[in-house]
């Protein structure tokens, strides 16, 4: 196994464990599905594939696996096309639609016969059954399982192969609180071990504590290519959160020196174009009471919504254009 629990010698060549996009390109008659999409996915980390619905994220995934083909560009797995590696399922696991199985077939069969084509036998079947956390289910038809538990078999299935390379689409779409934790540290847990983990969502907050790097994509192309620390600070930048229970003096008092304040919640403004130093100094002298003034650190979710605006608003415009 990749990870710590089997001892198998593997290289660890950077190439063998990475996801390689150049210049994608892919229409669907009038729409540009993907528009030079590029980036790389590192092994060791969780990498999000963010961005609104429609952005190209599924497309991609599936250029990746040789489902789709691209009008233009290259997508590689450990420096190949999907196509040419002799036994994919050993480079690549993959979920795209936890909804494909056979729902008569037990969680165990189902496994059983995907790990047969793959030359696999029962004792690796039941580790990752293992892995998954299944071994309760793994008797009963996958047909009467919960989102959560088709999750589970579909990352069962992906991890048959041991693979360096995972790529899941929307992993954690649908899932309840419970099941929502169990993914993200499984996700966080297969990076760890070493392994390049690319997991899309439309949702920020849903790779909130599970990626450490983003790709977010907006109209088929990649809008940032960061870490979440960089992405956060960056959006952070200049600005102040105060909290204070006389918000209206204290916006007075700011608006005076010429700052720009934004009440951002009953008792909290955020404030640009003062440091923080000066507008404690502002407050003392004009007798403004406040139980607060921090550096503002943005969200994931404040710094997506800045990136990814302009993809938004294209697509309303172009929503609105339509309809008239
Ligand atoms: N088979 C297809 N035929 C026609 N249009 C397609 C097809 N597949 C995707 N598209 C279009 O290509 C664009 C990108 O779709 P894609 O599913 O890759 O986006 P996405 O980022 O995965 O979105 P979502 O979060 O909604 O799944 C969309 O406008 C979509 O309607």
């Amino acid at each position: 196994m990749f990870g710590p629990c089997y001892g198998r010698a593997r290289t660890t060549e950077r190439m063998q464990t990475t996801i390689e996009v150049a210049g994608l390109r892919k229409r669907f008659g009038q729409t540009m599905a993907l528009d030079g999409m590029s980036f790389t996915v590192e092994p060791g980390q969780v990498t999000g594939f963010v961005g609104p619905n429609g952005a190209g994220k599924s497309t991609t995934m599936r250029v990746i696996l040789g489902l789709d083909s691209a009008d233009e560009g290259t997508a590689l797995v450990g420096g190949r096309p999907y196509k040419s590696l002799r036994a994919p399922l050993h480079h690549v696991g993959a979920l795209l639609d936890a909804g494909a199985l056979q729902p008569s077939r037990t969680a165990r069969n189902h496994l059983l016969w995907l790990a047969h084509f793959q030359g696999l036998g029962a004792t690796r079947v039941d580790e990752v059954i293992e892995q998954v956390g299944l071994r309760s289910a793994a008797r009963r038809k996958a047909g009467g399982f919960s989102l959560g538990m088709r999750q589970r078999l579909g990352i069962a299935a992906a991890l048959l192969g041991d693979p360096p390379v995972l790529m899941l689409d929307e992993p954690v779409n649908g899932l309840d609180p419970e099941g929502i934790v169990w993914m993200r540290g499984f996700l966080r847990s297969l990076a760890a071990q070493g392994r390049a983990v690319l997991v899309s969502s439309h949702l920020m907050s849903e790779l909130e504590d599970t990626a450490g790097h983003l790709v977010v994509v907006g109209r088929g192309r990649v809008v940032a290519d960061t870490s979440v620390a960089d992405l956060i600070a960056a959006s952070s930048n200049g600005r102040v959160t105060l909290r204070t229970m006389a918000p209206s003096q204290a916006m007075s008092a700011l608006a005076r020196v010429r700052a720009t304040v934004a009440a951002t919640g009953h008792d909290t403004l955020t404030v640009s174009g003062l440091p923080a130093e000066q507008i404690v100094a502002l407050l003392n002298a004009n007798a403004v009471p406040f139980s607060e003034v921090a550096a503002h650190r943005a969200t994931l979710e404040e710094a997506y919504m800045d990136l990814t605006r302009d993809a938004v608003e294209f697509r309303a415009a172009a929503g609105q254009e339509a309809a008239q």
